[in-house]
């Protein structure tokens, strides 16, 4: 049996935290409307677009997963919503150099510190060792962000559809690639599936409810052959077993989102190169 396949669903828990479960995406973006328009005032874009990686091409994450042999997209969080802490003295440069090193076809950073313990300095960090695709993993809700992920170094944003309305979604995918920035849109069922637009370049499908915090990788296989076919796909969080990766592939799934799985680990890079020689 698949155990990624059954992951119990803990949405009536409450988290580690202190947040239920049942609102969380809400109280995260309730933060960031706060954090966004405090930092627009103290950086604005113009001082953003001053920093030294902001010209810099951006590096393809479709690229990347339709050459690359794993599709693994390893991540760095220290903690997050469902778990708490998960690694909470993690180096960011020496994870992410190493997963590199491991064979990662992207790299994904949390830059939300409230919640995920991250901070843009992590990226700005890890970007200057590492020559793969690194997506900035945050709660983009204003196109300030997305110079933001620009002066950070960043390849690629993530665009949540249960965050942003499909017009909101169309406006920051259409700046993001005006900036040279891929986009990942992520869903969770086929309604969001309406958020794609021309400016999608990859079609994330997250196993995990983000207003729930329920797991089920089954959503991947549900959703598979309602996404678009110019979409790269990603099959995003809950995945700890090749086998799934195997099985995801046969849908034609070519990116694999993974944090927990590697973070939990002493050493996260050891343990992705590890996951991907037993996926050869
Ligand atoms: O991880 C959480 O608890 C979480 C809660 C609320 C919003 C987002 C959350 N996580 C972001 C992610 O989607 C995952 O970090 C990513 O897909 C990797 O998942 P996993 O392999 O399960 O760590």
């Amino acid at each position: 049996m698949n155990n990624d396949k059954n992951i119990q669903d803990n949405s009536n828990s409450n988290s580690p935290l202190g947040v239920r479960g049942s609102n969380i995406l809400d109280k995260i973006i309730a933060s960031k409307k706060v954090e966004v328009a405090a930092r627009n005032l103290s950086t604005p874009v113009s001082a953003l677009e001053k920093s030294p990686v902001f010209s810099r091409k951006c590096l393809s994450l479709k690229q990347s997963l339709l050459n690359s042999e794993s599709g693994i997209i390893s991540e760095f969080k220290r903690k997050s919503p469902s778990l708490g802490w998960i690694h909470e003295d993690a180096d960011v440069v020496d994870v992410t150099s190493g997963y590199s090193a491991a064979g990662a076809s992207g790299i994904s950073i949390l830059t939300d510190e409230e919640y995920f313990g991250g901070t843009p300095m992590d990226l700005m960090a890890a970007r200057q060792f590492i020559a793969c695709p690194v997506l900035r993993k945050d709660f983009v809700i204003d196109e300030y962000q997305l110079y933001e992920a620009k002066a950070m170094g960043a390849d690629v944003v993530l665009l949540i559809a249960a965050a942003l309305t499909v017009q909101q979604t169309l406006e920051l995918a259409r700046k993001a690639h005006e900036l040279g920035l891929e986009v990942l849109l992520e869903v969770h069922n086929a309604e969001e599936l309406g958020h794609a637009n021309d400016y999608v370049d990859l079609l994330g499908v997250n196993n995990r409810n983000l207003k729930t915090f329920e797991q089920n990788i089954q959503t991947s296989f549900n959703l598979a052959a309602l996404i678009p076919d110019q979409l790269v796909k990603v099959s995003e969080s809950g995945i700890s077993k090749g086998e799934t990766v195997k099985e995801l592939r046969k849908v034609g799934y070519k990116g694999f989102l993974m944090g927990e799985n590697f973070m939990k680990e002493e050493d996260p890079a050891a343990a992705l190169a590890n996951f991907i020689e037993n996926l050869q």
